[in-house]
């Protein structure tokens, strides 16, 4: 079973919150899953995946003199498109870059990005692209994913930008998870969180997730992991639980 793979762009640090939280309850619920393994009478065993955090790359220098906080001019500014895409700079602290192999390995997705016009950023769209190759193969057919956002404003396209990321993974034949109501958090939040996929409300740019927030996170990890652990024993009976 290939690592569980959270994905995210953050340039100021919020959605990375998201995804350490998300990774969090992945591995938790993979100790829960080793332990009633290893309690089991049927004396099961039970081969931990790596849960792996890391970010798309940023979008490449512009050798044409376009503006870092223009994406998409060109020099003259004339808002036509540019074959240089222009800098978008990253949080220094970013997680290591994905690359295409961990992509196609992955047992399962947690795909992350700030709202940006109702919609996701363009580093994660333009990784997106890139995947031509593991569609064609069909990677990521059968694989869970859940998808992941944080916005400055709590009624600035959070929900539509959960719903952007959430097509091209159709696309690639993965099982889209959100979360259910049975989750407590989900009733009485009062910032980020919604049943599409968790998420933060950056008001005036505050990184740090609410209770709710994180318990809904931890939550999206356990149900991402534990999904992951059922598709992949159900697609490959033969093997060892986690193998
Ligand atoms: C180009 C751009 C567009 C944005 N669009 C929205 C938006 O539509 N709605 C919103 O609430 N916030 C918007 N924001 C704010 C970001 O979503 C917000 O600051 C987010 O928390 C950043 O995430 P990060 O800390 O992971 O970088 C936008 C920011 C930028 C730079």
């Amino acid at each position: 079973m290939g690592p569980i793979l959270v994905l995210y762009y953050s340039r100021h640090g919020s959605t990375k919150r998201l995804a350490d939280a998300i990774a969090q309850g992945a591995m938790a619920e993979l100790s829960s899953l080793e332990a009633n393994a290893a309690s089991s009478s049927t004396g099961e065993s039970f081969v931990r995946p790596e849960v792996i955090v890391r970010s798309v790359a940023s979008l490449n220098p512009s050798s044409n003199g376009a503006s870092s906080k223009e994406p998409g001019l060109n020099s003259q500014g004339s808002g036509e498109e540019s074959t240089n895409v222009s800098v978008e700079e990253s949080n220094p602290n970013a997680a290591p870059t994905v690359t295409l192999q961990e992509l196609e390995r992955c047992s399962a997705l947690a795909l992350g990005s700030p709202t940006r016009f109702g919609n996701m950023a363009a580093p994660v769209k333009y990784f997106l692209d890139s995947t031509s190759s593991q569609w064609l193969k069909g990677s990521l057919i059968n694989k869970p994913a859940c998808v992941f956002t944080s916005s400055s404003s709590m009624h600035g396209g959070q929900e539509s930008t959960l719903l952007s990321m959430m097509i091209p993974l159709f696309h690639h034949g993965m099982v889209m998870c959100g979360l259910p109501y049975s989750e407590p958090a989900l009733h009485e939040t009062r910032s980020g969180g919604s049943p599409y996929g968790v998420s933060h409300v950056a008001l005036d740019n505050a990184v740090t997730l609410t209770e709710d927030e994180k318990s809904l996170c931890i939550a999206q990890g356990k149900r991402l992991a534990n999904l992951a652990n059922a598709l992949w024993h159900a697609n490959n009976p033969e093997t060892t639980h986690g193998a």
